[in-house]
């Protein structure tokens, strides 16, 4: 499957969110939609999910125009969306039987997801007596349910302690199949970039950066080199270089004319001893920031 997006535009009165956006996300893969708080990503999955109508553009799956009620989606939206009231299992159910389960499917689908996200032993309370990370699992587990062809999961790690958020990756990475289509958004980098196949980058409701991500990494540490040197050195012999230091490695970028072999064989005509010496790749961190702005503001 092929999800495609074409010159999506939104605007809230005069805020114009969401700026001529394509996106290509294909099934298979885990699509990753990262940008800073209030780049636009819930806003363009509403307008996927048919919450809110675009001011123009396009949505097609498979080159026809994708309408959500006619596939079976999971939606874990910003703004969750379960009863806190309710018990648990009558909303997965529920939930369930909406997405064109029968009850006896529902009630299975029910007890595999929550024996999977370990909260089996809730399913009689009502989601308000949960803690906050449990609360979270059941609405994660609201999305998985009745297996849906199109995932689509808004800020999923929100509220999860590292363990769970570990199980959680694996269910994501688990649920990748050829005729699936998964796609998450998130700022928080370090959960993305370690099960991400896709990814785009949205800034300012523009896609700023879209593709595989080990390309991505590739085309964006070109012509670099990390280094690491056996004891501390004195670095004026790099004067002609940019570089940075991280930790104990020195990042640099080669000069134009210049290839890492010969760089590394005038460090050893110089009698320098290093360690070690690879390509660099940057982080999903480390290009998150160079393209849509600094740190603090994104974790
Ligand atoms: N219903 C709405 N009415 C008016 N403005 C809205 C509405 N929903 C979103 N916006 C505006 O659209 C912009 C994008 O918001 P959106 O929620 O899509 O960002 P986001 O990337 O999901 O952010 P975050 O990471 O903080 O969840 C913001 O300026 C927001 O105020």
């Amino acid at each position: 499957m092929e999800l495609v997006v074409s010159g999506l535009n939104k605007s809230f009165n005069d805020n114009h969110v969401l700026k001529d956006i394509d996106l290509t996300i294909k099934s298979g893969q885990i699509f990753g939609y990262l940008g800073r708080n209030g780049a636009g990503k819930s806003t363009s999955f509403r307008i996927l999910m048919d919450v809110f109508k675009a001011d123009s553009g396009t949505i097609t799956l498979d080159g026809k125009p994708f309408k959500p009620s006619d596939y079976k989606i999971g939606y874990l939206p910003e703004e969750r969306g379960m009863y806190s009231k309710f018990k648990v299992s009558d909303q997965l159910l529920y939930f369930a039987q909406l997405k064109g389960a029968t009850k006896e499917d529902a009630t299975k689908s029910m007890h595999a997801w929550c024996k999977e996200f370990g909260i089996e032993k809730y399913l009689n309370q009502k989601l308000e007596t949960l803690s906050k990370g449990n609360q979270q699992k059941v609405q994660i587990a609201q999305a998985f349910i009745n297996e849906p062809d199109i995932l689509i999961l808004d800020e999923p790690f929100s509220g999860l302690d590292p363990v769970n958020s570990k199980i959680f990756q694996d269910a994501i990475t688990n649920y990748k199949r050829d005729d699936r289509i998964i796609i998450f958004s998130s700022h928080q980098m370090s959960y993305v970039e370690s099960f991400c196949d896709d990814i785009a980058l949205i800034d300012n409701g523009r896609i700023v950066l879209e593709g595989n991500l080990d390309e991505i990494k590739k085309e964006m540490g070109k012509g670099k080199l990390r280094l690491r040197f056996e004891e501390p050195i004195d670095l004026k012999f790099l004067e002609d270089y940019t570089y940075t230091i991280e930790k104990d490695d020195v990042i640099l970028s080669l000069k134009a004319d210049e290839t890492k072999e010969t760089f590394i064989q005038t460090l050893l005509n110089k009698g320098i001893k290093f360690s070690m010496f690879m390509n660099y790749l940057p982080s999903l961190q480390e290009i998150f920031i160079e393209r849509v702005g600094n740190q603090h503001e994104t974790i």
